[in-house]
C-alpha cells in the first residue's frame, strides 16, 4: 500500500493551509471527473487503468512475445513522454546489470533507447553494438515529426531494411503513434507496420501506461497485467474526492502550501539505482505540467546516498528555497548483511550482520532529520515492496497529484507551450523551408 506523510514538513508551514486548499483541490477534483477544466481534452488518463482497449493490450503482449522470441535487442526510439515512463519500469524492475547478462538468464531482449537525443556518437555505436544481435524496433512518436525519434528512425529503418530486406524488417518494426493522422501513421498504412495508438486524450508525459510505455515494459519481460492492476488499484484510491482520505491530494495541497512560502524546488529523492530513471519521468510530469506563465516549483532530483557526497552540501546549507519528497521502499530487496572482519580496520565490526536495506534506512532517516534541521522540508512517499503492482499505483498517485497541483496554481496541467521555442529557432537555423525570415534574424544574433 502506497503511504505518504508530511509530518517533517510541518514545521514549515501550519495544518489549516492546507484545509484551506480543499475548495481549490474540490473543483480540481471535479474537473479530472468531469473532464472539463482547462485542458480537458487530454485527460483520458484519469480512467485509462480500468478503460482501455482490451484487445489492443493483447496485441501489444502478442508482440512482446514476438521481439522476445525473435530479438537480443529492442530498440525504443522516442523522446519525453514516449520513452521516459518505459525507462523508468523497465529499469525499476529489471536486474540491474541485466544488458550484461545473456538472454536465456535474462529471459527477455534488452531494451535500448534512442532517438531522446541528437548525438551522432550515440547512434553510430549502437548500430556497432547490434551488427551481430537481432534486432526488433519500436518508433513511438504521437506526432510523428519530433526530430529527435524521426533522425533515429531514418538511420535504423535504413539499417534494418538493409540487413533484413523490407519484408522482414516490417516483421521487426513495431509503430506506436496517432490512430490515424500524422507521418509515421502514414507510413505504417504505406509500409503495413504493426501499429498500436497514442489515444488522443492522453499527452505524452501522461501516456505510460498507453502502448507507448507497455510494449516496451512487456517486451522487458514485465507484468503489463500486474502494472495496470497496481495502477487501477491507484485509482481508486486516488480519486477519492475528500482529501484527509486522499494522500494524492495532500501531495499537491502541500507542494503548493510549501511552494507559496517560497520553496521553489522540489527533489524528488530515492536510495535505490533502480530508482534513478522514475525521477526523470517524474521531472517530466510535475516540469511540463506545472512550469508556465512563468511559475511553477521546479522539479530536480537526487540518487541517494551516492549525491550525498556531491549535492548534499548544497541540500543541507545552501540556498534556502527547497524541498524533498523521498521515495522509500519499506522491505528490503536483498538479504545481503554486512560482513564481520578480523582485524576491523575500517570499524565496520558494529555493522556486522546487518542487513544492507537497515543500513540503508538509517542513512535516510538521518538524512531527513539533519537536512529537516537545515531548513529543507520534507514529504515521503512509501511502497511496502517495489513491484510491477506498486509501481502502477506510483505512477497513479504521481499523475493525479500532478494534475491537481497544477489546477491549484492555476495553470493548465495539459498543455507544453514552451516546448516550441527551441524547435522553431532550430528549424530556422536548419534552414527548414518555410522558416526563411527567422533563420536570417536568429543568424545576425549568433
Ligand atoms: O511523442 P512525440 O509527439 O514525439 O512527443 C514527444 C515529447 O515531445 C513533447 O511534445 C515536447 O516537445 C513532449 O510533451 C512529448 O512527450
Amino acid at each position: 500500500m502506497l503511504k505518504f506523510s508530511y509530518k517533517n514538513a510541518l514545521n514549515f508551514f501550519r495544518e489549516e493551509e492546507i484545509k484551506l486548499l480543499e475548495d481549490q483541490i474540490n473543483i480540481g477534483h471535479k474537473n479530472l471527473e468531469e473532464k472539463k477544466g482547462p485542458g480537458a481534452e487530454f485527460t483520458g488518463w484519469t480512467d485509462l487503468p480500468v478503460n482501455y482497449d482490451k484487445e489492443e493490450f493483447s496485441r501489444i503482449q502478442k508482440a512482446a512475445e514476438y521481439v522476445k522470441e525473435n530479438a537480443d535487442v529492442f530498440i525504443c526510439i522516442g523522446i519525453g513522454g514516449s520513452y521516459l515512463g518505459a525507462q523508468a519500469a523497465i529499469d525499476a524492475l529489471s536486474n540491474h546489470f541485466s544488458l550484461g547478462l545473456d538472454k536465456e538468464t535474462r529471459k527477455a531482449p534488452q531494451v535500448i533507447f534512442c532517438g531522446n537525443q541528437i548525438s551522432g556518437r550515440y547512434l553510430e555505436e549502437l548500430l556497432e553494438y547490434v551488427k551481430d544481435k537481432e534486432i526488433a524496433l519500436n518508433v513511438i512518436s504521437k506526432s510523428g515529426t519530433t526530430t529527435e525519434p524521426a533522425i533515429a528512425f531514418r538511420v535504423f529503418r535504413n539499417y534494418m531494411e538493409e540487413r533484413y530486406g523490407k519484408e522482414e524488417a516490417k516483421n521487426r518494426i513495431f509503430v506506436t503513434t496517432d490512430k490515424q493522422k500524422g507521418a509515421l501513421k502514414e507510413l505504417s498504412n504505406q509500409e503495413g507496420y504493426e501499429s498500436f495508438i497514442v489515444p488522443d486524450e492522453i499527452g505524452g508525459r501522461y501516456s505510460v501506461l498507453t502502448a507507448v510505455g507497455l510494449l516496451p515494459i512487456a517486451a522487458a519481460g514485465i507484468n503489463i497485467e500486474e502494472l495496470m492492476q497496481g495502477a487501477a488499484k491507484g485509482m481508486e484510491t486516488f480519486s477519492v474526492e475528500n482529501i484527509e482520505e486522499n494522500p494524492a491530494y495532500q501531495y499537491a495541497a502541500v507542494r503548493n502550501a510549501l511552494y507559496r512560502k517560497g520553496y521553489g524546488t522540489e527533489i524528488l529523492v530515492n536510495y535505490e539505482p533502480s530508482l534513478r530513471n522514475l525521477s526523470e519521468w517524474w521531472k517530466q510530469l510535475f516540469g511540463e505540467s506545472e512550469g508556465k506563465d512563468q511559475k511553477g516549483i521546479f522539479p530536480a532530483s537526487v540518487n541517494n546516498t551516492t549525491d550525498l557526497h556531491s549535492m548534499g552540501q548544497f541540500i543541507q546549507d545552501g540556498k534556502r528555497d527547497l524541498f524533498e519528497t523521498v521515495i522509500w521502499i519499506d522491505s528490503a530487496n536483498s538479504s545481503l548483511e554486512i560482513p564481520e572482519d578480523e582485524a576491523n580496520l575500517d570499524g565496520l565490526n558494529y555493522l556486522a550482520g546487518k542487513n544492507m536495506h537497515e543500513v540503508n534506512e538509517k542513512a535516510m532517516l538521518g538524512t531527513v532529520l539533519s537536512h529537516v534541521d537545515g531548513g529543507v522540508p520534507n514529504l515521503k512517499v512509501s511502497v511496502d515492496e517495489l513491484n510491477a503492482f506498486t509501481l502502477g499505483e506510483l505512477i497513479y498517485f504521481f499523475e493525479r497529484a500532478c494534475a491537481i497541483s497544477g489546477y491549484l496554481n492555476a495553470v493548465n496541467p495539459f498543455d507544453q507551450p514552451g516546448v516550441e521555442g527551441y524547435k522553431k529557432n532550430m528549424f530556422a537555423l536548419l534552414g527548414k523551408p518555410g522558416f526563411e525570415a527567422e533563420r536570417a534574424e536568429l543568424e545576425a544574433k549568433l
